[in-house]
């Protein structure tokens, strides 16, 4: 066989002299270990072209660095190593460079009260630039939770009284009366609204941290929501979830600070900003409420 040189289109010279902001690869299938699991990612990977002669960037060696997230655990370290690859690997031509990856992480979730547990997921993703030497990673994350309307079971509350007062009015209490009354039907006559509810965490993480605080930062965030949704259930579970609720009633604009207080004193975290959305069932929009800290002088 003929030993013929392959052209090179990307080391020639552009017709058009215009440096790109960004240039790469999304969507590249890539394992990653977090928290001692292997699980399947997406990775978008790319870097600027500064050098508006270059008509192109060279793909093949972004694609390669990524092999590092084969083997060791993905952290803000690792990322940036991949980074400082990418910048190499274009010396001339790029000074900024960009690796996000998408994946969905699996946790096993105890229920509330009987002993069966069950996996949630949890989609996550991870962004990390670094440019200028100045370095930062941004992790976002979606939890799913519970929430009934604080405006509405006040509301419920109102009509549960007058009922009782219709139901016993000019009657002597008698206690095991009003205890059947408290569970019949009438006695629970109207019924607060719940809905299913999302928050978007978007957290800017210490570059020093040596793993992905995931864990820390999904029990966080679900202990101050108190409402988290459910993976097995037992009739004992979905009561002991009733209680929650009920003992948790949010507007969005609750869950929110509840996050915010909740996330902001993590150690691994210097920025962050929380995005609730709850779809009501009142109505057929969304009530929705954000927050981010720290928060600049008035
Ligand atoms: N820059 C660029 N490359 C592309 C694009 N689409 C496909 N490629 C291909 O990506 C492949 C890898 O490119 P390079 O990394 O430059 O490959 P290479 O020249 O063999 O590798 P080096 O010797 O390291 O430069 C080439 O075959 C390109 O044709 C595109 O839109 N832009």
């Amino acid at each position: 066989m003929n030993a013929l040189t392959l052209p090179d289109v990307a080391a020639q010279v552009s017709r058009e002299t215009l440096p790109l902001d960004w240039v790469g690869m999304c969507g590249i299938a890539t394992p990653v270990l977090i928290d001692g699991q292997r699980l399947g990612a997406t990775a978008d990977a790319g870097v600027s072209l500064d050098d508006g002669t270059a008509r192109g960037i060279h793909m093949s060696r972004l694609y390669v660095a990524l092999e590092k997230l084969e083997d060791a655990p993905l952290a803000p370290s690792l990322m940036r190593e991949i980074l400082q690859q990418f910048l190499d690997s274009h010396e001339g031509l790029s000074r900024a460079a960009s690796l996000s990856i998408h994946t969905d992480v699996l946790l096993k979730r105890p229920a509330l009260v009987s002993p069966l547990a069950g996996w949630k997921s949890y989609p996550v993703s991870i962004e990390a630039h670094l440019e200028n030497a100045m370095f930062h990673v941004e992790l976002r994350i979606q939890i799913p939770y519970s929430s009934t309307c604080p405006c509405s079971a006040a509301l419920a509350r109102q009509l549960i009284q007058q009922q009782f007062v219709d139901d016993f009015a000019n009657k002597r209490l008698e206690h095991a009366e009003v205890l059947a009354w408290l569970g019949s039907s009438n006695g629970i006559v109207a019924t607060p609204h719940s809905q299913r509810s999302t928050a978007t965490l978007t957290l800017c993480l210490n570059t020093d941290c040596n793993d992905m605080p995931l864990l820390a930062v999904i029990d966080n965030a679900e202990a101050a929501l108190g409402t988290a949704v459910q993976t097995a259930v037992k009739r004992a579970d979905e009561q002991a979830f009733a209680l929650a609720n009920g003992q948790n009633l949010m507007f969005c604009e609750d869950a929110a600070r509840r996050l915010n207080a909740a996330l902001s004193p993590l150690p691994s975290i210097v920025a962050g900003q929380v995005q609730v959305v709850h779809a009501e069932s009142l109505h057929a929009h969304n009530a929705v409420a954000h927050s981010r800290w720290p928060r600049e002088a008035p």
